[in-house]
């Protein structure tokens, strides 16, 4: 099983958040990887069980290469089926995340419930809330997977 979240951060506080994601994630034994939007390969894309995506929001939606990553990178990986997941730090308005998730969800993954949005720089609590989101990734991972075994199948 693997997870990897995919970021976009013009000064670093989406990034703070993607890291504390991953290392939640990692923290529960599951394979996952904070890895810059202009890092990310398709094959890590193909690979994931579970994808978090996580822009800051600029003039009420997503950073715009992030909308061109969602629209055509991630959409032609058909990730139908997978586990999603929205973050983002904002400064008023916050939509980044919430339009994440709702091309996830067009795109027919599963995502969790509510996105994650952080106000402006995480601080150390806010840190531990991306970290429990990692958590929660990793556990609902782990029940897909149990789920989608064959009956009999040791564990
Ligand atoms: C030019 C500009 C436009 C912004 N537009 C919005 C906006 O529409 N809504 C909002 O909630 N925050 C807005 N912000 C605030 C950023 O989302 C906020 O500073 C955020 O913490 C940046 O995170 P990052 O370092 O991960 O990019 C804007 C910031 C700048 C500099």
């Amino acid at each position: 099983m693997k997870a990897i979240v995919v970021y976009l951060s013009t000064s670093g506080n989406t990034k703070i958040m993607a890291e504390a994601i991953a290392s939640g994630i990692e923290s529960k034994h599951v394979d996952a990887k904070a890895v810059s939007f202009y890092d990310v390969k398709t094959e890590d894309l193909n690979e994931a069980d579970a994808i978090a995506v996580g822009s800051s929001t600029f003039y009420y939606r997503m950073l715009q290469p992030m909308e061109k990553f969602m629209d055509e990178t991630l959409a032609s990986t058909n990730p139908k089926g997978k586990l999603g997941a929205a973050f983002g730090s904002y400064g008023w308005s916050g939509e980044a995340p919430i339009l994440i998730a709702e091309k996830m969800r067009e795109m027919g993954m599963t995502v969790i419930d509510p996105v994650l949005r952080i106000l402006h720089k995480p601080t150390d609590k806010d840190v531990q809330e991306c970290k429990r989101l990692g958590v929660d990734i990793a556990e609902k991972m782990k029940q897909r997977s149990k789920a989608s075994q064959p009956q009999g199948t040791p564990s």
